[in-house]
């Protein structure tokens, strides 16, 4: 299925629009984000035989995302934890849901080798969920994080990127000048959010999804994308 595209510009004004004229709160998105998310991840990795996920939550709304999606994968039978690459104390509350859920949870602020920690846990689990950078990432990567996708490059372990593979310039792709050639992650399972971004038409795994029901037609029509019929109660659908 092909749906037209929405810049990052686009993307992040229409953000502000929900959340202002469109009555919504951020913590509403977020979770139908999360909760979009899981379901792909459940749709293409199930626990039967993914048991172990981690999560790797960056400081913006798309790490707010992955926190999401962490507790939503132990309630479908996972074994999540998350490494949190803290900014402010804006999920504060989300932090609090996985203590309480018993999830184990890696601060970067309490690790003396964030690149090294993420190594191991890479290493120690089935899958991996890029929940990074979104829509507001400029290229290039800036350390650590440059060294963290080339670990997780190196695992050669399934990732699923959330709205964005992590380190693709947002509208020119992963083979913007700004890039590093060998800091371009491939991910397995994409999962763009309201509407797919330039770049995705560069993706090249098997599974791209398209997540966040909440999106009305008027909506859709003033920023001129799509929105595709979801099957069912899905809160996914597959392009
Ligand atoms: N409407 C929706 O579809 C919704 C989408 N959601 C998710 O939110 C993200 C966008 O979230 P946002 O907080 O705007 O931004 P990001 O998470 O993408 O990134 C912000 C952080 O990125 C840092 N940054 C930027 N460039 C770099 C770089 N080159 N190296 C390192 N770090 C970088 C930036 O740091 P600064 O210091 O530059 O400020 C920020 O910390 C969207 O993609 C969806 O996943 C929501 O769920 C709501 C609904
Ligand atoms: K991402």
């Amino acid at each position: 299925m092909s749906l037209r595209v929405l810049g990052a510009k686009a993307a992040a004004s229409l953000d502000k629009e929900l959340m202002s004229t469109q009555g919504f709160s951020l913590d509403q998105l977020m979770e139908l984000a999360g909760l979009s998310v899981a379901q792909a991840v459940y749709k293409t990795y199930p626990p039967k035989s993914y048991k172990k996920v981690l999560i790797l939550s960056g400081p913006g709304n798309n790490g707010g995302d992955g926190l999401v999606a962490a507790r939503h994968l132990k309630l479908m039978g996972y074994h999540p934890s998350v490494f949190y690459f803290i900014k402010s104390a804006k999920f504060e509350k989300l932090e609090i849901q996985l203590h309480s859920f018993g999830i184990p949870l890696y601060l970067s602020t309490d690790s003396q080798d964030v690149v090294g920690d993420i190594k191991r846990l890479v290493m120690s689990h089935d899958s991996i969920i890029d929940a990074l950078f979104g829509f507001s990432f400029r290229p290039p990567l800036r350390d650590p994080y440059n060294q963290v996708i080339k670990g997780l490059i190196a695992s050669g372990k399934p990732v699923i990127s959330v709205d964005m593979p992590t380190g693709w310039d947002v509208d020119e792709g992963p083979r913007a000048a700004a890039i590093p050639q060998d800091e371009v992650l491939e991910p397995s399972v994409l999962v763009s959010l309201t509407a797919p971004k330039p770049a995705s038409v560069y993706f090249k795994g098997k599974y791209h999804y398209l997540g966040g029901r909440f999106i009305s037609e008027a909506i859709a029509q003033k920023y001129n994308f799509d929105v595709p019929q979801y099957p069912d109660l899905d809160q996914v659908v597959r392009l």
